[in-house]
Protein backbone atom coordinates (compact mmCIF):
# COMPACT_ATOMS: atom_id res chain seq x y z
CA UNK A 1 0.00 0.00 0.00
CA UNK A 2 1.44 3.31 -0.92
CA UNK A 3 2.33 5.81 1.85
CA UNK A 4 1.94 8.61 -0.08
CA UNK A 5 -0.25 11.74 1.20
CA UNK A 6 -3.31 12.55 -0.35
CA UNK A 7 -2.93 15.78 -2.47
CA UNK A 8 -4.67 18.22 -0.29
CA UNK A 9 -5.85 21.44 -1.28
CA UNK A 10 -3.95 24.53 -0.27
CA UNK A 11 -5.94 27.10 1.07
CA UNK A 12 -4.34 30.26 1.82
CA UNK A 13 -6.84 31.68 4.89
CA UNK A 14 -6.18 35.51 6.15
CA UNK A 15 -5.46 35.67 10.17
CA UNK A 16 -7.37 38.05 11.67
CA UNK A 17 -10.80 39.81 11.41
CA UNK A 18 -11.46 37.76 8.54
CA UNK A 19 -11.06 34.48 9.89
CA UNK A 20 -13.84 33.86 11.82
CA UNK A 21 -16.32 35.17 9.35
CA UNK A 22 -14.27 32.86 6.56
CA UNK A 23 -14.42 29.87 9.03
CA UNK A 24 -17.96 30.20 9.56
CA UNK A 25 -19.21 29.76 6.08
CA UNK A 26 -16.73 27.03 5.23
CA UNK A 27 -18.07 25.46 8.18
CA UNK A 28 -22.09 26.54 6.74
CA UNK A 29 -20.64 24.97 3.12
CA UNK A 30 -19.93 21.50 5.16
CA UNK A 31 -16.40 21.77 5.56
CA UNK A 32 -16.18 21.82 9.43
CA UNK A 33 -13.04 23.80 10.29
CA UNK A 34 -12.17 25.24 13.93
CA UNK A 35 -13.51 28.89 14.23
CA UNK A 36 -10.00 29.26 16.60
CA UNK A 37 -7.26 28.09 14.14
CA UNK A 38 -6.04 31.56 14.11
CA UNK A 39 -5.17 31.54 18.14
CA UNK A 40 -2.88 28.91 17.70
CA UNK A 41 0.75 29.85 16.83
CA UNK A 42 1.16 27.19 14.17
CA UNK A 43 0.45 28.12 10.78
CA UNK A 44 0.05 25.29 8.48
CA UNK A 45 -2.63 23.00 9.24
CA UNK A 46 -3.57 20.01 7.38
CA UNK A 47 -7.22 18.72 7.78
CA UNK A 48 -6.86 15.46 5.38
CA UNK A 49 -10.67 14.74 6.62
CA UNK A 50 -11.62 17.67 4.34
CA UNK A 51 -9.21 17.39 1.69
CA UNK A 52 -7.79 20.52 2.36
CA UNK A 53 -4.32 22.19 4.52
CA UNK A 54 -4.61 26.00 5.71
CA UNK A 55 -2.19 28.18 5.55
CA UNK A 56 -2.30 30.64 8.58
CA UNK A 57 -1.00 33.81 6.17
CA UNK A 58 -1.32 38.07 7.08
CA UNK A 59 -3.77 39.34 5.22
CA UNK A 60 -2.27 41.34 2.57
CA UNK A 61 0.33 38.60 1.93
CA UNK A 62 -2.62 35.59 0.59
CA UNK A 63 -2.40 36.96 -3.04
CA UNK A 64 1.42 36.49 -3.18
CA UNK A 65 0.88 32.53 -1.87
CA UNK A 66 -1.59 31.96 -4.49
CA UNK A 67 -0.15 33.80 -7.53
CA UNK A 68 2.95 31.69 -6.64
CA UNK A 69 1.50 28.73 -6.43
CA UNK A 70 2.04 27.41 -2.96
CA UNK A 71 -1.50 27.87 -2.06
CA UNK A 72 -4.10 26.51 -4.89
CA UNK A 73 -6.88 28.72 -3.26
CA UNK A 74 -6.80 32.14 -0.84
CA UNK A 75 -9.15 34.30 0.78
CA UNK A 76 -8.63 37.77 0.72
CA UNK A 77 -10.31 41.40 0.96
CA UNK A 78 -11.02 43.13 -2.26
CA UNK A 79 -9.33 46.40 -0.57
CA UNK A 80 -6.15 44.02 -1.15
CA UNK A 81 -6.63 42.56 -4.42
CA UNK A 82 -7.03 46.17 -5.88
CA UNK A 83 -3.80 47.32 -4.33
CA UNK A 84 -1.61 44.47 -4.89
CA UNK A 85 -3.16 43.58 -8.66
CA UNK A 86 -1.66 39.83 -8.77
CA UNK A 87 -2.16 37.68 -11.48
CA UNK A 88 -4.79 35.01 -10.18
CA UNK A 89 -8.13 34.05 -10.90
CA UNK A 90 -11.11 36.19 -8.30
CA UNK A 91 -13.70 33.02 -8.22
CA UNK A 92 -16.25 34.13 -5.78
CA UNK A 93 -17.34 37.07 -3.70
CA UNK A 94 -17.69 35.59 -0.01
CA UNK A 95 -20.14 38.61 0.99
CA UNK A 96 -17.68 38.69 4.34
CA UNK A 97 -15.89 41.82 6.17
CA UNK A 98 -18.15 44.26 4.12
CA UNK A 99 -16.53 47.28 4.39
CA UNK A 100 -15.80 50.25 2.07
CA UNK A 101 -12.53 52.37 1.07
CA UNK A 102 -13.17 55.99 1.13
CA UNK A 103 -11.86 59.41 0.72
CA UNK A 104 -11.88 60.91 4.46
CA UNK A 105 -11.08 64.32 5.81
CA UNK A 106 -11.29 67.36 8.58
CA UNK A 107 -15.30 68.65 7.98
CA UNK A 108 -13.20 71.98 7.58
CA UNK A 109 -10.77 70.23 4.85
CA UNK A 110 -10.41 73.11 2.30
CA UNK A 111 -8.34 72.61 -1.33
CA UNK A 112 -4.37 73.14 -0.40
CA UNK A 113 -1.52 74.03 -3.04
CA UNK A 114 0.16 71.14 -2.36
CA UNK A 115 -2.27 68.21 -0.96
CA UNK A 116 -0.96 65.32 1.04
CA UNK A 117 -2.93 62.16 1.36
CA UNK A 118 -2.01 59.20 3.68
CA UNK A 119 -2.99 55.41 3.75
CA UNK A 120 -2.13 51.68 3.18
CA UNK A 121 -3.18 51.87 -0.32
CA UNK A 122 -1.17 53.74 -2.42
CA UNK A 123 -1.76 52.68 -5.39
CA UNK A 124 -5.70 52.82 -5.30
CA UNK A 125 -5.02 56.10 -3.58
CA UNK A 126 -2.37 57.50 -6.59
CA UNK A 127 -4.80 55.71 -9.05
CA UNK A 128 -8.42 57.15 -7.44
CA UNK A 129 -6.26 60.96 -7.71
CA UNK A 130 -5.27 60.49 -10.94
CA UNK A 131 -8.43 59.77 -12.47
CA UNK A 132 -10.08 62.84 -10.61
CA UNK A 133 -7.04 64.84 -12.62
CA UNK A 134 -5.91 65.86 -8.77
CA UNK A 135 -2.40 65.98 -8.18
CA UNK A 136 -1.38 64.79 -4.73
CA UNK A 137 1.72 63.52 -2.37
CA UNK A 138 0.55 60.04 -1.59
CA UNK A 139 2.13 58.95 2.04
CA UNK A 140 2.22 55.47 2.99
CA UNK A 141 0.98 54.32 6.34
CA UNK A 142 0.67 51.11 7.92
CA UNK A 143 -1.90 51.33 10.11
CA UNK A 144 -4.30 54.32 12.48
CA UNK A 145 -4.55 56.49 8.97
CA UNK A 146 -6.92 58.50 10.63
CA UNK A 147 -4.28 59.59 12.70
CA UNK A 148 -2.68 61.59 9.81
CA UNK A 149 -5.17 64.63 9.33
CA UNK A 150 -5.80 64.74 13.15
CA UNK A 151 -1.37 65.83 13.55
CA UNK A 152 -1.05 67.18 10.31
CA UNK A 153 0.11 64.99 8.24
CA UNK A 154 -1.84 65.08 5.53
CA UNK A 155 -4.60 66.81 4.84
CA UNK A 156 -7.29 63.55 3.64
CA UNK A 157 -6.63 59.60 4.18
CA UNK A 158 -7.61 56.77 2.25
CA UNK A 159 -8.69 54.10 4.41
CA UNK A 160 -11.66 51.77 5.20
CA UNK A 161 -14.87 52.38 6.76
CA UNK A 162 -16.89 49.86 8.31
CA UNK A 163 -19.76 51.24 10.63
CA UNK A 164 -17.97 54.65 11.10
CA UNK A 165 -17.13 54.90 14.42
CA UNK A 166 -13.54 55.38 14.08
CA UNK A 167 -14.18 58.33 12.07
CA UNK A 168 -16.94 59.82 15.24
CA UNK A 169 -14.55 59.17 17.89
CA UNK A 170 -11.91 61.42 15.76
CA UNK A 171 -14.16 63.97 13.88
CA UNK A 172 -13.95 62.89 10.78
CA UNK A 173 -15.96 62.97 8.09
CA UNK A 174 -16.22 60.61 4.98
CA UNK A 175 -16.55 62.55 1.58
CA UNK A 176 -16.50 60.14 -0.97
CA UNK A 177 -16.63 56.39 -1.49
CA UNK A 178 -14.42 54.78 -3.91
CA UNK A 179 -15.77 51.46 -3.77
CA UNK A 180 -17.24 48.61 -1.96
CA UNK A 181 -14.92 45.89 -0.23
CA UNK A 182 -15.87 42.34 0.21
CA UNK A 183 -13.66 38.77 0.83
CA UNK A 184 -13.36 36.92 -1.87
CA UNK A 185 -12.54 33.64 -3.10
CA UNK A 186 -8.94 33.32 -5.43
CA UNK A 187 -7.14 30.77 -6.96
CA UNK A 188 -3.93 30.48 -8.74
CA UNK A 189 -4.30 29.65 -12.34
CA UNK A 190 -2.19 26.62 -13.00
CA UNK A 191 -4.03 24.69 -9.74
CA UNK A 192 -7.26 26.02 -10.76
CA UNK A 193 -7.15 23.79 -14.27
CA UNK A 194 -5.06 20.97 -12.72
CA UNK A 195 -7.50 20.99 -9.23
CA UNK A 196 -10.56 22.16 -10.85
CA UNK A 197 -13.03 19.49 -9.70
CA UNK A 198 -11.77 19.68 -5.79
CA UNK A 199 -11.41 23.75 -6.21
CA UNK A 200 -15.36 24.33 -8.49
CA UNK A 201 -16.41 21.73 -5.63
CA UNK A 202 -15.79 24.05 -3.27
CA UNK A 203 -17.13 26.91 -5.17
CA UNK A 204 -20.33 25.36 -5.68
CA UNK A 205 -20.58 24.66 -1.58
CA UNK A 206 -19.54 28.45 -0.41
CA UNK A 207 -22.05 29.52 -3.06
CA UNK A 208 -24.67 27.77 -2.05
CA UNK A 209 -23.94 28.54 1.92
CA UNK A 210 -24.16 32.07 0.49
CA UNK A 211 -27.21 32.00 -0.78
CA UNK A 212 -28.78 30.03 1.60
CA UNK A 213 -28.01 32.86 4.16
CA UNK A 214 -29.80 35.82 2.02
N1 LIG B 1 -13.31 47.73 9.78
C1 LIG B 1 -13.40 46.73 8.93
N2 LIG B 1 -14.57 46.15 8.70
C2 LIG B 1 -14.71 45.11 7.88
N3 LIG B 1 -13.69 44.57 7.18
C3 LIG B 1 -12.52 45.12 7.37
C4 LIG B 1 -12.32 46.21 8.24
N4 LIG B 1 -11.03 46.51 8.24
C5 LIG B 1 -10.49 45.61 7.40
N5 LIG B 1 -11.37 44.80 6.86
C6 LIG B 1 -11.17 43.70 5.91
O1 LIG B 1 -10.42 42.74 6.59
C7 LIG B 1 -9.15 42.56 5.93
C8 LIG B 1 -8.11 42.25 6.95
O2 LIG B 1 -8.06 43.28 7.90
P1 LIG B 1 -7.22 43.07 9.20
O3 LIG B 1 -7.36 44.33 9.98
O4 LIG B 1 -7.53 41.74 9.82
O5 LIG B 1 -5.78 42.88 8.58
P2 LIG B 1 -4.56 43.82 8.50
O6 LIG B 1 -5.01 45.24 8.32
O7 LIG B 1 -3.64 43.26 7.47
O8 LIG B 1 -4.07 43.64 9.95
P3 LIG B 1 -2.69 43.39 10.59
O9 LIG B 1 -1.77 44.41 9.95
O10 LIG B 1 -3.03 43.67 12.02
O11 LIG B 1 -2.34 41.96 10.28
C9 LIG B 1 -8.94 43.83 5.12
O12 LIG B 1 -8.09 43.60 4.04
C10 LIG B 1 -10.37 44.16 4.70
O13 LIG B 1 -10.73 43.42 3.56
O1 LIG C 1 -15.61 52.15 10.48
P1 LIG C 1 -15.03 51.33 11.59
O2 LIG C 1 -15.93 50.23 12.03
O3 LIG C 1 -14.51 52.15 12.71
O4 LIG C 1 -13.78 50.54 10.94
C1 LIG C 1 -12.79 51.22 10.22
C2 LIG C 1 -11.44 51.01 10.78
O5 LIG C 1 -11.08 49.61 10.70
C3 LIG C 1 -9.80 49.50 10.08
O6 LIG C 1 -8.77 49.63 11.01
P2 LIG C 1 -8.14 48.41 11.80
O7 LIG C 1 -9.03 48.01 12.91
O8 LIG C 1 -7.77 47.31 10.81
O9 LIG C 1 -6.84 49.05 12.42
P3 LIG C 1 -5.60 49.79 11.76
O10 LIG C 1 -5.91 51.24 11.89
O11 LIG C 1 -4.45 49.38 12.58
O12 LIG C 1 -5.45 49.37 10.31
C4 LIG C 1 -9.76 50.71 9.16
O13 LIG C 1 -8.42 51.01 8.79
C5 LIG C 1 -10.42 51.79 9.97
O14 LIG C 1 -9.50 52.43 10.82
Amino acid sequence: MSSAKPDLLKVAMPKGRIYKQASKLFRAAGLPIPADFDDTRKLVIELPEVGMEFIMAKPVDVPTYVEYGVADIGVVGKDVLMEEDKDVYELLDLGIAKCRMSVIGLPDWKPTIHPRVATKYPNVASQYFREQGQQVEVIKLNGSIELAPLIGLADRIVDMVETGQTLRENGLVEMKEIFGITSRLIANRVSYRMKNEAIQGLCDRLQSAIAAKV
